[in-house]
């Protein structure tokens, strides 16, 4: 890793094709200019639940696999900002666009979905707190930097968008800064790392963001 570079700076740049495949994927693309289908984004609010679900119990690991309470309760307060908040956030969101509480309950897992958040629970489940982390890194910041680059297109449609909210949501100070955080995390955890170790974690993010792809695919494709 060059001496200059971050962990989380050093993941990206390793498998950029796949990062921008995901930060500037036609899902994302077509949400900032107003123009994805309905069907598609509706599709992809009901994944999103299911996600975030399993993604609640991926922060529930991190407080296990924490091996010291600074880590343990960074771990817990992203698990009690899943559960007290951002779930139900979702939950009102897709109501504003015609998704029921008892819609989402029913809802069948799509196929991206499970293997995104099985993946990342197993980086957890054999690994260290580390590899959890980078496994969750591309979630987390990813979303951070899709908002951003959004808001920089020329293209991307604000005011009258019926996307604007998604975007603002993620443009928030709030989000940026858990971003921002999640980044920290990984820099201090992943200092000094042996070779082999770099290399492991590497193929790790690198997968994590493909998952991310595939999910918005599933989205455009309306996959289940
Ligand atoms: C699939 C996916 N990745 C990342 C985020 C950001 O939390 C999200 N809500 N959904």
């Amino acid at each position: 890793m060059s001496e200059n570079k971050s962990l989380y700076e050093h993941l990206k740049a390793q498998c950029l094709d796949d990062w921008k495949a995901y930060i500037q994927h036609d899902f994302v693309r077509q949400l900032g200019q107003g123009t994805l289908k309905k069907e598609c984004f509706q599709h992809y609010l009901k994944q999103d639940y299911l996600f975030l679900i399993q993604f609640s119990r991926a922060w529930g690991l991190a407080v296990f696999k924490s091996e010291d309470l600074t880590s343990m309760r960074y771990a817990q307060a992203g698990l009690n900002a899943m559960l007290d908040t951002e779930i139900g956030l979702h939950v009102e969101y897709c109501n504003d666009w015609g998704i029921s509480e008892q819609q989402l309950q029913a809802l069948p897992e799509a196929s991206a979905t499970v293997a995104y958040t099985r993946y990342v629970m197993d980086a957890g489940f054999a690994g260290d707190l580390l590899d959890l982390h980078v496994a969750l890194a591309p979630c987390i910041i990813g979303y951070a930097e899709i908002a951003q680059w959004l808001a920089e297109q020329p293209d991307t449609v604000r005011d009258s968008n019926p996307y604007n909210a998604w975007i603002e949501m993620y443009l928030s100070d709030e989000y940026q800064q858990a971003a921002r955080t999640e980044r920290e995390l990984l820099d201090t955890l992943g200092q000094d790392l042996p070779p082999a170790r770099l290399a492991a974690l590497e193929k790790r993010f690198r997968t994590a963001t493909r998952m991310e792809v595939s999910f918005w695919q599933m989205g455009l494709d309306l996959a289940d």
